[in-house]
């Protein structure tokens, strides 16, 4: 290779490291290195997750590692050069262990043994390359139990994101870029050398309309954690396939909430016959918690948790000694915050605590707007999900036909997945799914409006809906109680009904 090919590999390759892997200037950048360089004469590549490009730029990245290594057997590394041959190195020494990593990944169990054969090839790996990085000081390189821990993560994030976030459609791609930003944030190197621990802990908040993904979103994040290296032992500080423990707290009365998240001791409450570990507890510091149903918590333990946010520490229900807890923690709701702060349920201080960072997902009705086809793909994953890879090619043409023609083409999916989940369960029994469309929602207002020209409200859905809108504005039930000028419990039954 001459000199020039080898400084455009080195150039490339240094933003082709730290590009966003769901975005698309990656695979621009890899169809514009391969016009320029040509197709390899190497063998194609064995890494299984990769796309078709990719593989074939893979023998070029071999190509040029061992031009350069030739020249540097007889000249340094202009000065100017070094950075880039250090992230170069790092590049390729993380694509020749990633089928290894995806080993750990498939096999779930911690497995002393594989863990310190790959952590063998990393230790030679850098060996083979001391001459590229050369000068370097930082800890990616004098660590290789943190190169190791920093690979490891890489892989499981794109992993995860790769399999459980499914689509092609634009707000999908969106929705991934957003997601690996999350865990690695836009500065991926600053992220690997120092960051990741702190960044590792700062809160998610994920929102979006009931049954668009946010589950799904949670749980890749949760899985994409840093989690460091122990060369002694072989193992990982944390089991990555264990560190997700999702609460859907929408489902538990308020004690079961507080003994789930924080624990109880034995004769706290009726029942309590014996100590528990609370979900904070069992995650540990590299483990994540993930809150569903936010928006759906008592103030009481609103202000548990903010100050668990704050400080770390909490107390199991029924004990006076205070724990810590310095892991994760991801919480979602499809409700609008802003409208729960704004009439009084939500804590505003626990909001801005709670949004370290904060994820969007989108509903099945923007993405078919986006790319029609998605429908396909959707149901074609929806089938492998309930019927396995077979049934799925079987199934999901027959399926999609059906819904074609039987649901209306603008029809808007209020239950998102869920609901296009539900209508394929409909469909294989019964080979029909009847479609119930929603009334446009409206404000409280247009409401009152509409019904006061038409005089079509009896006059208790008229207090009702009065007293809710003075609830909205005013925040409190006491503070629409006075403006009123009724009794508190008055409103509260009202508002409530
Ligand atoms: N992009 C997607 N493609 C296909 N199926 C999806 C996608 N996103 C979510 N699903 C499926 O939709 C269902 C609902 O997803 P999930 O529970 O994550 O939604 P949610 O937003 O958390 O809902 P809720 O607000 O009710 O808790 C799941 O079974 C999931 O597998």
């Amino acid at each position: 290779m001459t000199r020039s090919q080898i400084e455009y590999v080195l150039t490339e390759i240094r933003q082709l490291t730290f590009d966003n892997p769901f975005g698309p200037e990656r695979a621009q950048r890899i169809e514009r290195m391969l016009k320029q360089l040509g197709t390899p004469n190497g063998e194609a590549h064995p890494l299984q997750l990769a796309s078709a490009n990719f593989r074939k730029l893979l023998p070029w990245i071999r190509s040029t590692e061992q031009a350069l290594l030739k020249q540097l057997a007889t000249r340094p590394l202009p000065e100017a050069w070094k950075d880039r041959a250090s992230c170069f190195a790092f590049f390729a020494l993380y694509h020749e262990v990633a089928n290894a990593l995806d080993q750990l990944i498939r096999n779930r169990a911690a497995d002393s043994h594989q863990n310190r054969q790959v952590y063998t090839k990393i230790q030679q790996g850098v060996a083979e390359r001391h001459r590229l990085i050369e000068g370097m000081t930082d800890r990616i390189w004098n660590q290789p139990e943190h190169l190791f821990a920093c690979f490891y993560q890489l892989r499981r994030a794109f992993h995860h994101i790769h399999h459980e976030i499914i689509g092609d459609s634009t707000p999908i791609q969106r929705l991934r870029m957003q997601v690996w930003e999350s865990v690695f944030t836009k500065d991926m190197m600053s992220y690997q050398q120092w960051m990741y621990e702190a960044v590792g802990r700062f809160p998610t908040l994920i929102l979006g309309p009931s049954g668009s993904g946010k589950e799904i979103v949670a749980r890749a994040i949760g899985l994409s954690r840093f989690i460091p290296y122990q060369v002694k032992a072989g193992t990982f500080e944390a089991s990555a396939p264990d560190s997700f423990h999702p609460v859907n707290l929408s489902a538990l009365s308020e004690t079961l909430i507080e003994s789930e998240l924080f624990g109880h001791r034995k004769g706290a409450f009726t029942g309590a016959n014996q100590d528990r570990a609370g979900l904070f507890a069992s995650a540990g510091a590299y483990g994540t918690v993930f809150l569903d149903e936010i928006g759906d918590v008592s103030e009481s333990t609103q202000v548990k948790l903010l100050r668990l946010l704050q400080s770390g520490e909490y107390q199991a229900v029924g004990d006076n000694q205070t724990q810590h807890y310095s892991g994760k923690i991801l919480a979602a709701t499809h409700k609008d915050l802003h409208a729960e702060m704004q009439a009084g349920r939500f804590r505003e201080d626990f909001f801005y605590r709670l949004c370290g960072d904060q994820v969007q997902t989108v509903s099945l009705n923007e993405i078919l707007k986006d790319r029609p086809e998605e429908l396909d793909n959707s149901v074609h994953y929806i089938c492998r999900k309930l019927f396995g890879t077979d049934g799925a090619e079987q199934l999901s043409p027959r399926i999609v036909s059906t819904l074609q023609s039987q649901v209306p083409v603008d029809y808007d999916w209020p239950g998102n997945f869920r609901e296009l989940e539900q209508a394929v369960r409909n469909i294989v029994v019964r080979n029909e799914y009847q479609a119930v469309r929603r009334p446009p929602s409206q404000s409280p207002t247009q409401q009152i409006s509409q019904a006061y020209q038409r005089s079509s409200m009896t006059m208790a859905e008229w207090m009702q809906a009065y007293a809710k809108q003075a609830y909205q504005q005013l925040g409190s039930y006491k503070k629409a109680a006075e403006r009123l000028q009724v009794d508190q419990r008055t409103i509260k039954k009202w508002v409530d009904s």
